[in-house]
Order: structure tokens, then C-alpha cells, then sequence
């Protein structure tokens, strides 16, 4: 089975994908929207694209094709620890201070906000598509001084040294990432992390009506099922128009997500279940367990 991620190779999303199916044949992609036309154009059979981050919040523009540009369900989530290291060049490895310019994806930028004020202050970033880009982007150009905020696996596929390790602002730093399949693929792998189901619900209300919101929340909130996440994003129709996304912490079944969907749907909202699926967590940080393929 052929597995599209956010590439190149050594991006968090590859971590990802290599502990959760590691005998699978993964493909890169460079940008998020890659992946997702490549499964729609069935150039391989699974994608898995970061969701959201434990400091930096939802990774808006996977939430935004979800919802806007295809039709695709989730089959799994995998949430992953994320450690950020800073990495030059080796042939600047002494001269780290002197970064002119430093590159990263902005969620990996911002989760080290605190080591950059500090150590680099007014040093310019730049983003990249993802991590592992700004590291092969430094290993190819070491004229221009620059550093990347990567992996330890990108430092040893793109042969950079890592000068200062761990510079995450917050120690419990976690990425969740989805699988998204047009079939219904089991997901076998890596039974041992797997933590339970989720259902993951998109809900637009009725424009304008008080108490609207409220009234989605007691439809869940009576029938006691438990929401693990609750976001509102743009509709893109006009100032002011939101949907929401919600996560409920059970499997779709036959009659409590059902009566929610008919509840919320005598009420003039719009509901479309992006997905019902076993999520995962994988505690192993990339250092102990990761080699690096060429
Ligand atoms: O750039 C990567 O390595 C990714 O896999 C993307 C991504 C993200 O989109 O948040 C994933 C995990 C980290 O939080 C930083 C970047």
C-alpha cells in the first residue's frame, strides 16, 4: 500500500507514518494539498497530514481542505511527540550565533518562540513547507548562514549538526495527525498505542438565531457523550459565518450519533461526519527508536 505524507523525507508527518506502518511503501509531498490530491487522484491508497499541534492549535489548512475542497473520511488519528532542534550547516557548526536567517514550518517556528527571543533575537524566519524542508534547504546552501528548527532524524538524512537540542518552549509538545483512505482500510498496526475512537462532526448553524450554539452543545451534552475538542473556522461565505468541528470520544453507533444528527438537523444545522475512528499514540520520541532509509 502506497502512504502519501508531508514531505520531503524526516518531516514529523514521516515519523508518524514510519511507527504506524512501518511496512508500507510512503511517498512524499511537498505541500499538504499535494497529499490530498494525490489521494483523490488515487496515486496512493493513504494520506497523513498533521491536524494539530499541543502548543500552536489546528493546522488550518488541512482543517480548511477537509472541509472545503474534498471528500474525504478519516480512518485513524496518530498523535506523535514533536522535540525541535536548531541545526546548521556543519561547515558553520561554530559559528551557530552568527545565523543570518532561520527556517522552519511557522508551527514549528512558533513552538519556539521563547528559545528564539532568547538566543537569536532579531534573526529573521522564514517559513518553509515543513520542517524537514528548511533542513534540506540548509544542507544545500550553506553559503547563506542560515539554521533550521527540524528533527533529529532531518539533521541525519540531511547530514546538518544540531547545536542546540530540545528548544521547544513547553516539554509536552504533541502533534495529532490524520489518516485519511477513500476505502476503509484496518488499520493493524501498533496495536499497543491505540487509545480508543473518535467521531469527528462538522456542524454549521442556522444563520443568526440565539442560542443556537447552545443548543448543538445540549444535544450532545444530555445524551452524555463527551467532546474532546471543539474549534470554529471561517465558512469563507462572508464575515462572520463559522462552522464548527467537534470531536465526540466514541465510535459512530446506531442510536446516540444518529439521534445527534437528527436533533441538530430539526434545528435548521447543517451536519456532515468527517469521520469515526480509532486514534493512536505513539510515545516513542523519534531519538530512540528512528533510523534514517536511504
Ligand atoms: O514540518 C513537519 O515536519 C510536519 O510534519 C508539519 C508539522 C505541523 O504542521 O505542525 C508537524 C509537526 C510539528 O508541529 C511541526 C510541523
Amino acid at each position: 500500500m502506497r502512504i502519501g505524507f508531508l514531505g520531503p523525507k524526516a518531516t514529523f508527518t514521516d515519523i508518524a507514518v514510519r511507527e504506524m506502518f512501518p511496512k508500507e511503501q510512503s511517498v512524499p509531498y511537498a505541500t499538504i494539498p499535494d497529499c490530498f490530491d494525490a489521494l483523490m487522484a488515487d496515486e496512493i491508497e493513504m494520506a497523513v497530514v498533521p491536524l494539530e499541534n499541543a502548543l500552536e492549535g489546528s493546522v488550518n489548512i488541512t482543517l480548511d481542505y477537509l472541509v472545503h475542497e474534498v471528500d474525504l473520511p478519516i480512518i485513524a488519528e496518530v498523535t506523535s511527540p514533536v522535540r525541535q532542534h536548531f541545526m546548521v550547516h556543519p561547515m558553520n557548526k561554530d559559528l551557530w550565533k552568527e545565523t543570518g536567517i532561520i527556517y522552519s514550518h511557522s508551527h514549528a517556528i512558533a513552538q519556539c518562540h521563547k528559545f528564539l527571543h532568547r538566543e537569536l533575537k532579531g534573526i529573521p524566519c522564514e517559513n518553509t513547507t515543513s520542517t524537514a524542508a528548511a533542513a534540506q534547504f540548509i544542507k544545500s546552501n550553506p553559503d547563506i548562514r542560515g539554521g533550521a528548527i527540524a528533527n533529529e532524524l532531518a539533521a541525519k538524512e540531511y547530514g546538518l549538526a544540531i547545536v542546540r537540542e530540545d528548544i521547544h518552549d513547553v516539554h509536552y509538545n504533541h502533534t495529532r495527525f490524520i489518516v485519511l483512505s477513500k476505502k476503509e482500510i484496518p488499520i493493524s498496526e501498533r496495536k499497543n498505542s491505540f487509545k480508543g475512537y473518535k467521531t469527528t462532526v462538522m456542524i454549521t448553524l442556522p444563520s443568526d438565531r440565539a442560542g443556537a450554539l447552545h443548543q448543538v452543545l445540549s444535544a450532545f451534552a444530555w445524551r452524555k457523550l463527551n467532546l474532546s475538542k471543539i474549534e470554529s473556522r471561517p465558512m469563507k461565505t462572508g464575515l462572520g459565518n463559522y462552522f464548527f468541528i467537534i470531536d465526540v470520544d466514541m465510535k459512530q453507533d446506531d442510536i446516540l450519533i444518529p439521534g445527534v444528527v437528527a436533533e441538530l438537523e430539526a434545528l435548521d444545522c447543517k451536519v456532515k461526519i468527517l469521520g469515526s475512528y480509532p486514534y493512536y499514540q505513539l510515545g516513542v520520541a523519534e531519538k530512540s527508536s528512528l533510523h534514517v532509509n536511504s
